[in-house]
């Protein structure tokens, strides 16, 4: 009978404990060197998602785990496909009353773009946390098996719920409207310099003080339960002597929208405003944004700004604004909200 009853009260904890389905895209935090030693030279996007989940056990006692592998690559081979497949697979796994949280790992190149992406185009206000890591699997002190604890962690609690998409590594709680990845190796390299970290995880127990002011998830205007393709956005920088055939190039390959990584607060060269104002007549969107790191682009009379988004996010926020409209007021105001 006591052996009856200790079965039944461990079912009941298992069924207690939140769902949580971990989406697998690759990046270091899969990846696998030739060395404890080698941080650099590794291969990204090696290890299964199982293999992820079999490393750290200890998520078992916080959460009901299910894995899915969305791709295995290295973060700049994530394209709008894969962000399109994996924003539809989040909405539906959140539709359901199985699924109470969810986890994407991720290179971490590029995994602010997704991170923001999903901020956008998740409709739900269940969790969703992106994490990477900055040494792989195979490194002395690898900081993906703690990375990928706490996100789950995350993912399974209550306070999580309606901050927008989080992203998560080196015990810290950043926004994807916020966050960026200030540094090329290092471990402490996803920081919000202007506006903070939400909280932190400390003992195993996340600790929230602030939230982002920008909407996020289903108060957004995009759905892309209906979209295969999202429009192409490019991005060219600024820098002295450049020339506008960097324009002309984009806007001769397609492009619907460029976003121009403006120099301080978003200052172009003639020769860049000479050929942005030649896209917009003939049809490409323009939108400036800074190369600096930090900081709002004002607005100015000729061309939309992105706020304080980074090209790379600004273009994310451009692709979607162009599913819905083409009118430089509203995707300006999309700017200004998101
Ligand atoms: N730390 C990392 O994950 C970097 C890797 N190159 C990636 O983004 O896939």
């Amino acid at each position: 009978a006591t052996t009856e009853t200790t079965e039944t009260t461990k079912a009941a904890q298992t069924e207690d404990l939140p769902n949580v389905a971990i989406l697998a895209t690759g990046g270091t935090i899969a990846g696998k060197g030739n060395s404890g030693t080698d941080t650099t030279s590794y291969k990204a996007g090696e290890l299964s998602v199982e293999s992820l989940i079999e490393a750290v056990p200890e998520m078992a006692e916080i959460a009901d785990i299910s894995g899915e592998q969305i791709a295995n690559v290295g973060s700049p081979q994530i394209t709008n496909d894969i962000l399109l497949q994996l924003g539809k697979r989040i909405n539906e796994l959140l539709a359901t009353d199985d699924v109470d949280g969810v986890v994407v790992t991720h290179g971490t190149d590029t995994l602010e773009e997704t991170a923001y992406f999903l901020n956008l185009v998740v409709k739900s206000d269940k969790p969703v946390v992106v994490v990477g890591s900055m040494r792989p699997a195979t490194a002395v002190s690898a900081d993906g098996p703690l990375n990928l604890y706490n996100a789950v962690l995350l993912a399974s609690s209550e306070e999580s719920k309606g901050k927008g998409v989080l992203v998560s590594l080196n015990d810290r709680i950043g926004a994807a409207r916020y966050i960026t990845k200030t540094n090329t190796t290092v471990v402490d390299t996803f920081k919000a310099t202007e506006e903070g970290y939400l909280g932190r995880i400390v003992g195993g127990v996340p600790y929230y003080y602030t939230e982002s002011t920008r909407k996020h998830t289903d108060e957004t205007a995009f759905d892309i339960s209906e979209i295969d393709e999202l429009p192409q956005v490019d991005i060219v920088y600024s820098y002295q002597n450049n020339q506008r055939y960097m324009i002309d190039a984009a806007v001769e390959n397609g492009a619907e929208g460029l976003i121009i990584a403006g120099s301080g607060n978003g200052s172009l060269s003639s020769a860049y405003v000479e050929g942005a104002k030649d896209a917009v007549e003939s049809g490409t969107e323009i939108v400036v944004s800074s190369r600096v790191g930090s900081g709002t682009v004002s607005p100015r009379d000729s061309f939309m700004t992105s706020d304080s988004l980074n090209p790379q996010k600004a273009r994310i926020l451009l692709m979607l604004a162009l599913t819905v409209t083409e009118d430089d007021d509203q995707i300006q105001s999309f700017y200004d909200q998101y």
